[in-house]
């Protein structure tokens, strides 16, 4: 049976597809993509579409794609209705909660302001520390939020820390880590699950230690 795959587009692409590569799919389509958005497998009977994160969850809950490669933090923060089948180790990075040395939020008294792009996350995360705190969202840039006074913290996305550092923060505390999962639509995984096996398994032969 065919297989309707969604990678994330971005960051992970190009892991993701070296490691289709690796494991002998035939993605050619989309190395030399263009502005295509539908890429047919040139080996197996597979198409891929690029989706922006969000979109991956999207598309495989409505069964739309069968399988999906999308981060861990965008799972966290989005809709449930899927298995989450594997930990594919690349696009590694962590949640952390941030902010102005010379302001530890988790020192202050009383009302909390966090500046974030992943408000689910940061309320699960102050919810258990038992701590009062407003949440403001912002989409993009969110370092510049605590340098100029909107809030006293935020909770983003590190990888390297330059972004951190260039900007004067520094980070109180680890949320948790993150990685690109699988993910497969419910009745997909019951229909289709030999075809489905096979490339969890083809995954997880090229995974690096
Ligand atoms: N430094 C990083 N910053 C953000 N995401 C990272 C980083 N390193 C790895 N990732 C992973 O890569 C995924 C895709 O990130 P990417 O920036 O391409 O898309 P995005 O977060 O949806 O941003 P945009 O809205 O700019 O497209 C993230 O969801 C995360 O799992
Ligand atoms: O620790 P680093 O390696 O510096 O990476 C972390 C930065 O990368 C992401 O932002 P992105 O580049 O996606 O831009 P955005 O702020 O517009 O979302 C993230 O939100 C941090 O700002």
């Amino acid at each position: 049976m065919s297989i309707s795959f969604a990678l994330t587009k971005g960051r992970l692409e190009k892991e993701t597809v070296k490691m289709l590569e690796k494991s002998g799919y035939g993605i050619e389509n989309l190395k030399d993509k263009g502005r295509a958005l539908v890429f047919p497998d040139t080996k197996k009977d597979i198409r891929y579409f690029l989706v922006k994160a969000n979109d991956c969850i999207t598309y495989v809950q409505h069964g739309v794609a069968d399988i999906g490669v999308v981060g861990k933090d965008t799972l966290l923060e989005g809709d449930k209705d899927y298995y989450e089948m594997l930990d594919l180790g690349i696009g590694k990075c962590k949640f952390i909660v941030a902010g102005l040395p010379e302001n530890n939020l988790f020192d202050k008294v009383g009302h909390v302001k966090i500046g974030t792009k992943y408000p689910n996350i940061a309320k699960a995360y102050f919810l258990e520390k038992g701590m009062d705190v407003e949440l403001i969202k912002i989409d993009g840039s969110v370092e510049l939020a605590p340098i100029l006074g909107l809030c006293d913290g935020i909770v983003d996305i590190m990888e390297t820390g330059t972004t951190l550092k260039e900007n004067g923060l520094v980070v109180f505390d680890t949320v948790c880590d993150i990685s690109a999962r699988v993910i497969v639509n419910k009745a997909s995984f019951k229909l289709k699950k030999d075809e489905i096996t096979q490339i969890l398994n083809d995954l997880k032969s090229v995974m690096e230690d």
